[in-house]
């Protein structure tokens, strides 16, 4: 059996992406605890849709139940000043060209929802059908900088994994790379929608080329998208390191960020919400999570794929955490305080393919249980058929562990 988590090419890499996709294959005295891991999120996620008293107000965010903050630790942090002067560095001394780079992040981006959506779910398959062998869906919502370029990118890159892309980007930039970026979309077939689907068009959203054109372009203004369309993920591509939290998000941006959480609400919490290095609105260098803007207020994503480096408002960030970008020569990383993580290349079934791996951390319960899977559970055949008296005491620990981790975290979230 091919090690699902390892399927993929990757330019990022996951603190702990091993741990969730393992839980597919748990015998059956271990799947209790890993539903109460996937239905927890979507009941969290309705629970605070609905309740109309955190709808709009500058709250907290309601976190997730994953904790992956430790891979941040370990990195190091960049703030928006340096995030945005190493970028500068990046393309001037080792010569990277922004399209590089942003190649680079939007491919990051794309492996991590393949994994989040098609691996985790039910071990994958490499066309992008997952176990019930329908295509999965993907929305990205594209901002107007290099933010929404890295979506514009992933939505590409999703496409040629077999996943179903459309793109909502509602101001088109000028500029000639994002112009062939749009084209290479549409020449896959990736719709371009205006707006996110289900939400009403609030400007005129009229394109920077329309604007030097002086003109509108109707195709543009026609989200044919039918308002219940099912989307297995949503990706905020809205803003990144250079959203300056001072004020709230300016149209049409602002319904795109609402848009996207009346979408997961819709779809009552069913749908994954991927953050590109920045939830959208957040305040990038704001680490207690109450200085995020109030449109974003309850933009919580399941996953952030940091580029580079995680940013200060990681550390409020609760939940499934990649790191995206591997472009930092050791010079740079040192200057920035940025530790490179170690990775391991996996040279198994995939050897086509460029899949790093992080390897196991030695204090992080969900690598060791992986480890002890692998070398003791999946090899020796166990499956979901065991019988109660064949439970050993580590299943019991780790029922425990769960049982204690479930209390603590309902207990704070109901
Ligand atoms: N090295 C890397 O890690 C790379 C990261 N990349 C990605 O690039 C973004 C940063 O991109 P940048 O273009 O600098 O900025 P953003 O995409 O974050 O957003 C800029 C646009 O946002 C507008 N803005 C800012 N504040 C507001 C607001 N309050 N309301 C509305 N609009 C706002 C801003 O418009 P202005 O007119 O105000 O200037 C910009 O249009 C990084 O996060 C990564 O995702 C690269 O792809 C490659 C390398
Ligand atoms: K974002």
């Amino acid at each position: 059996r091919r090690s699902p988590h390892r399927s993929l090419p990757s330019s990022s890499y996951s603190s702990s992406s091993s741990s969730s996709s393992s839980l597919a294959s748990l015998p059956a005295y271990a799947m209790a605890s890993a539903s109460f891991r996937s239905q927890s999120k979507s009941s969290l996620a309705a629970s605070s849709a609905n309740d109309p008293s955190v709808l709009g107000a500058l709250v907290p965010p309601v976190l997730p139940e994953r904790d992956d903050t430790r891979i941040a630790m370990d990195v190091g942090y960049l703030n928006a000043r340096d995030a945005a002067a190493l970028d500068a560095e990046l393309m001037s001394s080792p010569g990277f060209s922004l399209e590089q780079l942003m190649e680079l992040a939007g491919l990051a981006v794309a492996e991590a929802v393949y994994d989040v959506v098609v691996v985790d779910d039910d071990g994958g398959d490499d066309d992008g059908v997952c176990g019930n062998r329908k295509k999965k869906r993907a929305l990205l919502v594209c901002g107007p900088g290099n933010n929404g370029g890295d979506g514009l990118v992933a939505a590409r890159h999703l496409c040629h994994f077999g996943i179903d892309a459309t793109v909502v980007y509602p101001v088109r930039s000028s500029k000639a790379h994002f112009v062939n970026l749009v084209r290479q979309c549409e020449d896959l077939g990736i719709p371009i929608l205006d707006r996110v689907p289900g939400t009403t068009n609030t400007n005129t959203t009229t394109t920077a080329i329309e604007a030097d054109e002086g003109g509108d372009d109707d195709e543009d203004d026609d989200n044919e998208e039918d308002d219940d369309s099912h989307y297995d993920v949503i990706v905020d591509a809205v803003f990144g390191f250079s959203f300056r939290p001072g004020s709230e998000p300016r149209e049409p941006f602002a319904s795109a960020i609402s848009g996207m959480m009346d979408m997961r609400r819709r779809l009552d919490g069913s749908t994954i919400l991927v953050s590109v290095d920045v939830p959208s609105g957040w305040d990038v260098d704001g680490d207690d999570g109450k200085t995020m803007t109030t449109t974003a207020a309850n933009l919580v994503p399941d996953v952030l794929v940091s580029l580079t480096a995680p940013k200060p408002f990681v550390k409020s960030f609760r939940g499934r955490h990649f790191i995206g970008g591997r472009f930092l020569p050791p010079a740079l990383a040192e200057k920035y305080g940025i530790r490179t993580m170690e990775v391991k290349m996996d040279r198994g079934d995939d050897s086509h393919r460029e899949t790093l791996d992080p390897g196991v951390d030695s204090d992080d319960w969900a690598a060791q249980y992986q480890e002890y899977l692998d070398e003791n559970v999946v090899q020796a055949g166990i499956d979901a058929d065991i019988k109660d008296e064949e439970v050993d005491d580590w299943t019991v620990q780790y029922a425990k562990y769960c049982e204690e981790r479930e209390s603590e975290f309902f207990g704070t979230n109901r």
